[in-house]
């Protein structure tokens, strides 16, 4: 467990209490312990679903926390870094949530004991904002089929791994794909058909697939990947981390900014959020990052 938690004062806790469909109790006890025996301060806010990001934003900038924690999904941490990006507060993630990708990307441990120790350390990793259509997403943001699973899911009565598998059958049964997705950049408009446009921070969903082997979240750069069909063999490969996927298989934009058209409403999702079907969405890396510990 860490010795010394530095020039930590006051630390703003944010729990999802439904998130994963997982009791938080046993998480928040261990962590007043651990924090109260270290003579440091704990302010916890738990998620209600409406106006989080006002009351995020507004007790940081009272509270001024010398840490944040995220007890809860990927859209947790996202909601709190996009409340706290202008104020450059180092945030300590505690997967909560049914898929955790970004924690499985930053390489977050297995065991709440081992997860708090890094939370409340000093190894940092400043990862890149995306700015989508005016909203922030950190690690997977994607039109297309993944989006049109994610509004299934939400909409199903099952949660968690499972949940979303039950949904892959009906999902690819209805979709109206392949669609058709023009891509611009500053050095090229390219039309291209697929089932599945991501724009990539991370390499992987939550699942595990390795889809963006090359990327970096911390680069200044996202990857657009154009998935042109299904190809079963190229998809296994994917699940098995392999790192050489066909060019035939997914097309690779490495981009700063960039606006993608859709000739029909094609679903959209941010970081596991379904936001309803778009035709254009406005791609951005934005100047601010989120420090986020992470294992040594
Ligand atoms: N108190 C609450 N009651 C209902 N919904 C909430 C509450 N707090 C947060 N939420 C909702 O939780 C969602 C974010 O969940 P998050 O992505 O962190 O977890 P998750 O991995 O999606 O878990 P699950 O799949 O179980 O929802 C947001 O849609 C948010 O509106």
């Amino acid at each position: 467990m860490n010795k010394s938690m530095g020039d930590i004062k006051e630390i703003l806790l944010v729990v999802n209490p439904i998130s994963g469909d997982i009791n938080k109790k046993n998480m928040v006890d261990e962590l007043k312990i651990i924090i109260e025996s270290k003579g440091a301060e704990l302010f916890i806010y738990h998620t209600k679903g409406k106006n989080d990001l006002e009351n995020i934003r507004k007790i940081t900038e009272e509270r001024q926390p010398s840490r944040i924690i995220t007890a809860g999904g990927d859209g947790t941490i996202k909601l709190v870094a996009e409340a706290t990006k202008s104020f450059n507060i180092p945030m300590g993630i505690i997967p909560g949530g049914s898929a955790n990708a970004l924690a499985l990307n930053l390489k977050i441990p297995d065991t709440l004991e081992e997860q708090i120790d890094v939370a409340l350390g000093t190894n940092f990793i400043d990862i890149d904002l995306i700015c989508l259509n005016n909203e922030i997403g950190l690690h997977m943001s994607d039109l297309g089929i993944n989006a049109e699973l994610i509004k299934n899911y939400e909409e199903s009565t099952f949660r968690g791994k499972f949940g979303y598998l039950l949904q892959t059958v009906p999902t690819l049964i209805k979709g109206k794909y392949p669609y058709s997705f023009t891509i611009e950049t500053e050095n090229e408009k390219i039309t291209e058909k697929g089932i599945l446009l991501a724009f990539a921070n991370a390499q992987k969903y939550g699942t595990g697939a390795n889809v963006n082997p090359n990327g970096k979240i911390d680069d200044g750069i996202m990857e657009i990947l154009i998935f042109k069909d299904f190809d079963f063999r190229e998809i296994l490969n994917t699940l098995r981390n392999e790192t050489n996927l066909s060019k035939d298989f997914v097309k690779v934009i490495p981009v700063k900014e960039a606006k993608v058209t859709c000739e029909e409403p094609v679903p959209f999702q941010i970081d596991g959020e379904y936001l309803g079907e778009v035709t254009r969405v406005n791609v951005n890396i934005l100047s601010e990052k989120a420090k986020i510990a992470v294992p040594n």
